[in-house]
């Protein structure tokens, strides 16, 4: 793993396991009484081998908790964990030297080189000189970073940062590479330049990446399969298809002139045929439709009739905004700013 730490090496172990990272009923409260904060209330959760997970989650759903407990840096209260076939905690040394992890908060050391960072992580696993070089080398060029190699990383662009993170996490050839949060703060292009790495790493290496979002996007892009989490439990969990699959036909959404008239908005819409899962969050009201075109009419004649003023309406296919909004009953935004604002 990518903390400065030592560790030991693992044991030997069998061929690596067909379940890269699996969790039975994960829970985690932390303080007591009063205080006490529920993080986790039974996370299960199975990626398998070779593939790109997604955990989503708004702010202070429990992501980071659960990234902690399998890579071992939290223990949890209860439930069990097995990541690259060793236990997180039974075997937990063994865990670190199969594992990659890329902390939210950037963990290269600002004052060295690219260079220096990686020769650094490098001896920290213990790696033979001659193996550093070779690896280091084979990161620096893989991440595009080989030209500024020699130059202070506080000097580097936030995206070249973040890719020289994820290079630490890997100097040791790590079987799954744990991503908290990998393109929080990075401006568009360096987001889909990281997209890009992140695919290129389980397709091209076999690397089971399980990586933490926020993102609604990101995760409908890189996660072969993915877990939603909101207030510490999986409320869905398959491919991103499959879970915008369950959602049948399509979604309307309707920006009111007046977010007053939402009731009557609701009221309104609800009784009509064919239009399903209504529901409004501030001056948004959302539907799903069977027939699309059809049931558009109908629903604006209905608000027109209702004497609903509406600003714009669109029409689109199931987005991970609608799962989790049917899942959670609120939209991922209010979520990820209710959770912001609890954390504060
Ligand atoms: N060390 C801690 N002490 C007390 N409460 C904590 C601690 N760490 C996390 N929490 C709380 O546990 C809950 C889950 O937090 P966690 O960081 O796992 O969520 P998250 O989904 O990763 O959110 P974020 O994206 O904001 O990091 C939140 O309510 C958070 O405030």
């Amino acid at each position: 793993m990518s903390t400065h730490q030592h560790v030991r090496v693992a044991p030997e172990s069998t061929a690596p396991p067909d379940i890269a990272v699996e969790a039975i009923d994960l829970t985690k409260t932390y303080g007591t009484g009063d205080k006490a904060v529920h993080a986790l209330a039974g996370i299960s959760l199975s990626v398998p081998a070779g593939t790109v997970f997604g955990m989503l989650g708004p702010n202070g759903a429990g992501k980071s908790t659960t990234t902690k407990i399998l890579t071992t840096l939290a223990r949890a209260d209860e439930g069990h964990a097995r990541v690259a076939g060793f236990d997180v905690e039974r075997d937990a040394a063994a865990v670190r030297h199969a594992i990659g992890y890329v902390p939210q908060k950037p963990c290269f050391d600002p004052t060295a080189t690219g260079w220096e960072n990686l020769s650094l992580q490098g001896r920290i696993y213990g790696m033979p000189k001659k193996e550093i070089a070779r690896r280091g080398t084979e990161l620096l060029e893989r991440f595009g970073l080989a030209e500024a190699a020699n130059r202070l990383t506080k000097k580097w662009s936030g995206g070249m940062q973040r890719k020289l993170d994820v290079a630490l996490a890997l100097i040791h050839h790590p079987q799954v590479l744990f991503l908290d949060e990998p393109t929080t703060g990075l401006d568009p292009e360096a987001r889909a330049d990281m997209w890009a790495e992140i695919a290129g790493l389980s397709k091209t290496s076999g690397l089971t990446v399980v990586l933490t979002t926020h993102y609604l996007e990101e995760a409908d892009n890189l996660a072969d399969n993915l877990v939603i989490i909101d207030h510490g439990r999986v409320v869905a969990t398959g491919t991103p298809d499959e879970l915008k699959g369950q959602l049948e036909g399509e979604t309307i959404q309707i920006q009111l002139a007046d977010p007053e008239a939402r009731d009557v908005a609701v009221a309104a819409v609800t009784a009509i045929d064919g239009v399903h899962d209504v529901s409004v969050d501030d001056a948004t009201l959302r539907a799903n439709v069977t027939d699309g075109a059809s049931n558009m009419a109908r629903t604006l004649v209905a608000l027109d009739s209702s004497g609903v003023e509406i600003a714009s309406v669109t029409l689109a296919r199931p987005s991970l905004d609608d799962v989790y909004l049917r899942h959670a009953g609120r939209s991922f935004r209010a979520a990820d700013e209710a959770g912001t604002k609890e954390a504060a």
